[in-house]
């Protein structure tokens, strides 16, 4: 069961990023820590990302998804030490679930020169289409979301009353994987398959763009022990804390399981951006915490058995 009569807050960015006076900073980094303690999500808008870039994402990812199977299998992200490129409908399946999720997708992430770190750090891997088809809106849009993340670490860590400078620290070179999404239609899914199950998100900020007018992204709200549906509208985004900033803020902020049922037509296209953090850094939203645990040993503690690592490698990481 879903309910449509909550409905999460839409914040208007555009008081902290362009503030006509010094309270509507202050406005927009209270609506952002009530939300994220009441719900762990909340939409945006004002955020600075151009609405045509927005579009021309969704028209690239429809170019590589749409491209032969065999082609994408070339690209498949089992094969790269990064874990970027592309992964095939019906390869994640989480515990608990009785069957895969049904989404396809394809990974981005900052672009290195040389494989560090588990492939933390390294190179892309790009499909064989013209740079205006793909690879330089992908990467514009990249780089704006990023920049969105990062915004929004600022004012998470504002609103538990940290000083900004923090963040520059937390941000030397961070780890944002992209994820572009494509879930197919409804009645092209087994019985009892999500779009993608009940998960919480691993790290720090997500930026989900869900594709407009095709719903499908529902969060669970606990006190009400309901499925809340947000909607997929235009030029807004959906912006949720993943576990490690529940565990960093001690719990002020909330990581809430969600899940996607495609509600559309037909197939449904989202894409989120993942703003962790540098791998050296620890937690900045209580910087008194005793716990040094750094971003790359939380991740290694959580992918260590879906990456293939070597022990030297996790050792770089700093993990025994
Ligand atoms: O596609 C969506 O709306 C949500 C995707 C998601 O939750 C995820 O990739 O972690
Ligand atoms: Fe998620």
């Amino acid at each position: 069961m879903s309910t449509d009569d909550i409905v999460l807050p839409i914040i208007d960015l555009s008081g902290y990023l362009a503030p006509k006076c010094p309270e509507d900073r202050e406005q927009v980094i209270t609506q952002v820590r009530d939300a994220s303690r009441q719900y762990g999500f909340f939409q945006v808008r004002g955020h600075g990302v151009p609405l045509s870039l927005q579009q021309d994402l969704l028209r690239s990812m429809n170019n590589l998804f749409n491209l032969p199977k065999e082609e994408k299998l070339k690209m498949s992200f089992l094969e790269n030490p990064c874990r970027r490129g592309d992964e095939a409908a019906g390869m994640s399946l989480r515990e608990g679930d009785p069957l895969p999720d049904a989404k396809e997708c394809f990974y981005v992430a900052r672009e290195d020169p040389i494989v560090e770190f588990s492939g933390f750090y390294g190179p892309n891997v790009w499909p064989n289409l013209l740079e205006d088809d793909f690879r330089s809106p992908v990467w514009s849009y990249y780089e704006q979301t990023s920049q969105l993340g990062k915004t929004i670490w600022l004012i998470l860590l504002q609103g538990l009353g940290q000083p900004p400078a923090l963040v520059e620290n937390f941000a030397k070179r961070p780890i944002v994987p992209m994820k572009m999404i494509r879930y197919p239609p409804q009645s092209a899914t087994l019985s009892g398959q999500f779009g993608i199950g009940a998960h919480t998100d691993f790290g720090g900020v997500t930026v989900l763009l869900q594709q407009p007018g095709k719903d499908g992204l529902e969060v669970w709200h606990e006190g009400r022990e309901e499925w809340i549906h947000v909607p997929a509208l235009e030029d807004v985004y959906v912006i949720n804390c993943g576990d490690m900033i529940q565990r960093w803020s001690g719990g002020a902020y909330k990581s809430a399981r969600h899940r996607v049922i495609n509600k559309a037509d037909g197939e449904r296209l989202s894409c989120a951006t993942f703003w962790h953090g540098d791998i050296h850094a620890t937690n900045p939203l209580n910087p008194d915490d005793p716990n040094r645990e750094t971003i790359g040993q939380l991740l290694v503690k959580r992918f260590r058995n879906q990456y293939s690592m070597t022990k030297e490698s996790i050792a770089q990481v700093g993990v025994a």
